[in-house]
């Protein structure tokens, strides 16, 4: 199953960047095996202030057809790692091609969005920024990989 990292807003060099790319990169290692990857990045911007049914429009662009959607919402439901783990592989196994995991812009995600989305993910009910939320998937996305394996890396 391909993973698709969805986001409006660049991510410019510098640290987010740097561990984004530490993330994705043994992500794309562990995932392998696991039939999780590869891994892409969509980032979006909309440069005419059309908001977030412009941002929605982009967005759904970079969402291949027929794909399992999760959205990042801080409004989502808080899943332990290895719940979110398991969600991974119930798509895997049920034989989709593809998971999107959908990150808003400033104004967050368009409802329309929102409500096609399989999942909703929460990582707290304090907003962060969505360049922190980007690093923060990269990291629970790659842990889903180790849980799956069984790799030590997550412990508890
Ligand atoms: C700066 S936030 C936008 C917040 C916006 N006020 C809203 O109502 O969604 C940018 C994006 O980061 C993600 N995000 C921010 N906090 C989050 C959280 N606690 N859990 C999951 N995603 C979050 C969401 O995808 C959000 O659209």
């Amino acid at each position: 199953m391909r993973l698709h990292l969805c986001a409006v807003g660049r991510l410019r060099a510098g640290p987010e960047r740097d561990l984004v790319d530490d993330y994705l990169q043994r992500l794309g290692r562990s995932g392998r095996p696991l039939g999780l990857g590869p891994v892409a990045e969509h980032e979006v911007e909309d440069r005419k202030g059309g908001g977030m049914a412009a941002e929605a429009a982009l967005l759904a662009r970079t969402i291949p057809e027929g794909a399992a959607l999760c959205v990042l919402d801080e409004r989502g439901r808080l899943l332990s790692s290895p719940e979110f783990a398991q969600a991974l592989a119930d798509w895997r196994d049920a034989g989709r091609q593809d998971a999107a995991f959908v990150i808003g812009g400033a104004d967050g995600l368009d409802p329309g969005l929102r409500a096609r989305a399989d999942l909703a993910v929460s990582f707290g009910r304090m907003v962060w920024p969505h360049m922190l939320v980007r690093v923060m998937l990269a990291e629970q996305l790659y842990r889903a990989a180790t849980i799956l394996a069984g790799a030590p890396y997550h412990r508890i």
